[in-house]
């Protein structure tokens, strides 16, 4: 299993007491599937999220990413591991202006010390997995919302990570571009052999997945196959 949270707890200060955002939270996403968690606003998915990408460390409970224990490591070791193991594709894809499809990719790449021409050999293939290979010299503003949106998808994978976590994906697009952006989501899962957690407060386009959860004010259903 890549991704183990167990009886995870997490709780922000509220006043005088705290609020308790995430309740006992168990989840195992196993290699190669995707899981969906669906819930209101305000019920602590993207709280959900961010544990498990461990860039919040919960109040109690085990998070482990990759098989490693992420209690007690240091910043740096987190660091390390998110680096290693873990991909994130936020709702909004914030690519660099200036950049075009494949240097966006090429530049998380570099940034992990790949050669300029290994970085450049695999954006190119991942840019030919989400369908972009004829886009791969334009910049943002010349792509429409769901080609950003695969950028976005392709870009947290140069890393190859064992872990994707995707918060919102298809918010910014139509239904149609939206199904595909989850479709395509499902197909690199599986092709990668990612655990990949979706977060999403839309339940519709949620065919394609594997599992899928529900959010309640903290607290997180068993999640229920869906194939
Ligand atoms: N840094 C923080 N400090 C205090 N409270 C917070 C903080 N971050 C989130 N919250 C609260 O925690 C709860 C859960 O928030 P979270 O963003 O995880 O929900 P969500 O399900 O992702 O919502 P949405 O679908 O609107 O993004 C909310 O009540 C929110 O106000």
């Amino acid at each position: 299993m890549s991704l183990e949270l167990h009886d995870v707890t997490l709780s922000y200060p509220d006043g005088d007491s705290r609020l308790t955002v995430l309740d006992r939270v168990t989840l195992t996403v196993p290699e190669g599937s995707v899981t969906a968690v669906v819930g209101p606003s305000g019920s602590g998915k993207s709280s959900l999220l961010a544990v498990a990408a461990t860039l919040i460390t919960p109040d109690a409970g085990t998070v482990t990413v990759a098989g490693t224990d992420t209690a007690g490591l240091s910043r740096a070791d987190l660091t390390d591991l998110r680096r290693r193991a873990v991909g994130i594709v936020f709702q909004q894809p914030h690519l660099l202006p200036s950049l075009t499809a494949a240097e966006q990719l090429q530049v998380m790449a570099q940034l992990d010390g790949r050669s300029p021409a290994r970085a450049r050999g695999r954006a190119l293939e991942l840019l030919d997995a989400v369908g972009l290979a004829d886009q791969a010299g334009r910049r943002p503003h010349q792509l429409s919302g769901g080609q950003r949106q695969r950028v976005n998808i392709a870009r947290a994978l140069m890393n190859d990570p064992t872990v994707l976590l995707v918060d919102e994906p298809t918010s910014a697009l139509d239904h149609e571009r939206g199904a595909a952006v989850i479709d395509l989501l499902t197909r690199l899962t599986r092709r990668q052999g990612t655990a990949t957690v979706l977060v999403t407060h839309d339940p519709t386009h949620l065919g394609a997945v594997d599992r899928l959860a529900e959010m309640r004010d903290g607290r997180l259903s068993v999640p229920t196959s869906t194939r």
